[in-house]
């Protein structure tokens, strides 16, 4: 009878999930091992052994297709085995998979190893991404120096990664076809489990791009009197090699010479950290210390054994920032050459964020220890980094002095975090709609650069430095491309990250609508503990429920919306609409006059 096929059914899947945790357990150990130590050998191991776990899941997957469990009454029970009938890049034929795994890693190692020359020595030709060319790019103000670093990384990290990722393309494709998705787009928006998540990506574009424009024509203003109207026009896109970072993703860096009162002392974090002599562990310290003001769970002693917070000196390693999961229960690292900077003291927020939902769901099945959706992962650390950078809390820690704000110094503050969290939108919801298309066959090999800066001239309005060829492949430039990472969950986690933040502040005591004194700019939840568990409750649950459960448990609202994010900006919205009537400037911009089709 069905009860006692669904009693064998409770036995043969929690059997199954202790297989997965110990298979999971060695997938990472030997993905460790060779992105924490790049060579050809630890390469062929890692591939080794994914091809021998691939062969153990599939015989898995014969099995579990052999229960009847869309029938079971329990829905967590009937949620485990919809998960576990998925099999994922596994589905391929063994020689079809190996090739996948070696195109990827191809790409990855490519990535992680490119290394260009100097603009200023021709003959120092050791520059990695990180740190030299990111701090190069954050620091120099010649558009000559910042041209010359743009080219020669998309050279070497882009255009070198197009074949790979061509046979990548293709073979993902037959995985996903042999998951019943019409392609890899499908694929990777069914881990969303709404029906219309693309349209609500586009809705959710459609709120936010007023406040993006006034944005964008504002900076456009400023760097055009820093440069001179040759290089920055009046109504254009904005040459994207001007805003401080490889893939104009965040425009941080040039805020010391364009935020909106000049006069007003400058909140510099990097300058403070620096002469305050703050180490890469201080930094890790003092997030974990926050997270255990909130009685949240502390780093546990094999994290501060195992992570690599510093860039080696003796290896390759991959350098961008990750956390890590091994499945047992106790081993959690994070992998991040870190420098002592505004940007790592966000980024080791945002990997601490990674470990404490790990923390908080350990005690879940394997098949639950995830993200309630890829967004949500994304958003619990950047979700603290939201009170960590609040004047209040960085006159806290001693990072920034003097005086509580007036309201341009709160206009300056806003727009800190809006050159940080606004611009970011247009670039990760280009970089997806890009490989949507790519995955469709709506965008072919030969037109992979046009479609690209297509996409980035019409959402994100900036244009590259010089013309581009289908010789260049510049998407590649951009580590989650070079590493099949999706991107879709950033942009989502920049809009629910103020949902949680809102939420959080409330419970915090330290937001109360239309209460001037309580203001959401000015909240920091350090060391509540109705926030924290009120957190813990809804990280807890992993990917056990569906994530609009989970997004109820913590805010009250069912569906990602855009009214947290615009409700925070709001003042700084009113500000850029009456400085850029002032100003007479062009919302929007113009077609771009470089050549890319
Ligand atoms: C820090 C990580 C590792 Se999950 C990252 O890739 N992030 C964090 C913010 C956006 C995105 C990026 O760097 O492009
Ligand atoms: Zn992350």
């Amino acid at each position: 009878d069905l009860e006692a096929l669904e009693h064998e059914g409770r036995e043969y899947i929690l059997q199954l999930d202790r297989a997965a945790g110990i298979r999971k357990n060695r997938a990472s150990v030997a993905e460790w091992a060779y992105t924490s130590n790049i060579t050809k050998e630890n390469e062929e191991q890692r591939i080794q052994v994914q091809l021998e776990l691939s062969k153990q899941d599939k015989q898995s997957w014969e099995e579990t297709k052999m229960y009847k469990w869309q029938d079971f009454q329990d829905f967590t029970l009937r949620r485990m085995f919809k998960k576990y009938s998925q099999l994922g890049v596994s589905a391929l034929p063994d020689d079809k998979y190996k090739l996948l795994m070696q195109s990827v890693s191809g790409m990855e190692s490519n990535y992680a190893t490119s290394k260009i020359c100097s603009f200023k020595n021709a003959t120092k030709c050791d520059l990695a991404l990180e740190p030299d060319i990111t701090e190069l790019f954050a620091k120099s103000q010649d558009p000559e120096e910042l041209r010359h670093l743009w080219v020669e990384w998309h050279r070497a990290a882009g255009a070198r990664a197009r074949d790979n990722f061509t046979q990548y393309v293709q073979l993902d494709n037959e995985a996903a076809k042999l998951n019943d998705f019409k392609d890899v787009a499908e694929w990777w928006q069914a881990e969303y489990e709404v029906a219309d998540f693309e349209a609500q990506l586009a809705r959710l574009w459609e709120d936010v791009k007023p406040l993006y424009q006034q944005l964008h024509a504002y900076v456009r203003r400023r760097l055009r009197d820093k440069y001179g109207d040759q290089v920055v026009s009046q109504k254009g896109p904005i040459p994207a090699h001007l805003l401080g970072n490889m893939w104009a993703q965040t425009w941080n860096n040039i805020e010391s010479f364009t935020r909106p009162y000049p006069d007003k002392k400058e909140v510099d974090i990097t300058q403070a950290m620096q002469e305050q002599n703050y180490t890469a562990l201080k930094m890790f310290q003092m997030s974990d210390e926050f997270f255990r003001s909130l009685n949240l769970t502390a780093m546990p002693e094999k994290f501060w054994k195992n992570s690599i917070i510093e860039k080696p000196t003796d290896r390759e390693i991959v350098c961008h920032a990750s956390a890590w999961d091994f499945y047992d229960g106790e081993d959690f690292r994070i992998k991040q050459c870190t420098t002592i900077d505004y940007e790592y003291f966000q980024t080791t927020h945002h990997e601490m964020g990674h470990i404490q939902y790990f923390l908080q769901y350990r005690h879940q099945p394997v098949i639950f220890r995830d993200g309630a959706n890829p967004g949500f992962h994304e958003a619990v650390g950047d979700t603290i980094a939201l009170s960590v950078s609040s004047p209040k809390h960085l006159r806290r820690v001693g990072l920034v002095s003097g005086d509580a704000e007036d309201e341009q110094t709160e206009i300056n503050q806003l727009y800190k975090m809006g050159i940080d969290k606004i611009v970011f939108l247009p670039f990760a919801y280009t970089l997806d709609l890009f490989r949507y298309g790519v995955f469709r066959g709506e965008t072919r090999p030969e037109d992979y650069n046009c479609h690209y800066w297509q996409l980035r001239e019409a959402l994100q309005g900036v244009e590259p430095p010089v013309n581009r060829t289908e010789e260049d492949f510049d998407a590649a430039a951009k580590y989650h491309v070079s590493a099949d990472v999706e991107y879709a969950r950033y942009y989502v986690s920049f809009i629910i990250q103020f949902q949680f933040h809102r939420a959080l502040c409330q419970l915090a005591g330290e937001y109360v609508p239309e209460d001037l004194t309580k203001k959401l700019v000015d909240c920091d939840i350090y060391q509540s503990v109705a926030a924290g568990n009120a957190l813990a409750n809804m990280l807890k649950m992993g990917s056990s429920r569906p994530w609009p459960d989970a997004m109820e448990a913590l805010t009250g609202q069912r569906a990602m919306r855009a009214d947290g994010l615009l409700e925070y900006f709001r003042p700084l919205h009113d500000w850029l609409r009456a400085e850029n009537q002032r100003t007479g400037e062009h919302i929007g911009w113009e077609p771009s006059k470089i050549q890319y089709c």
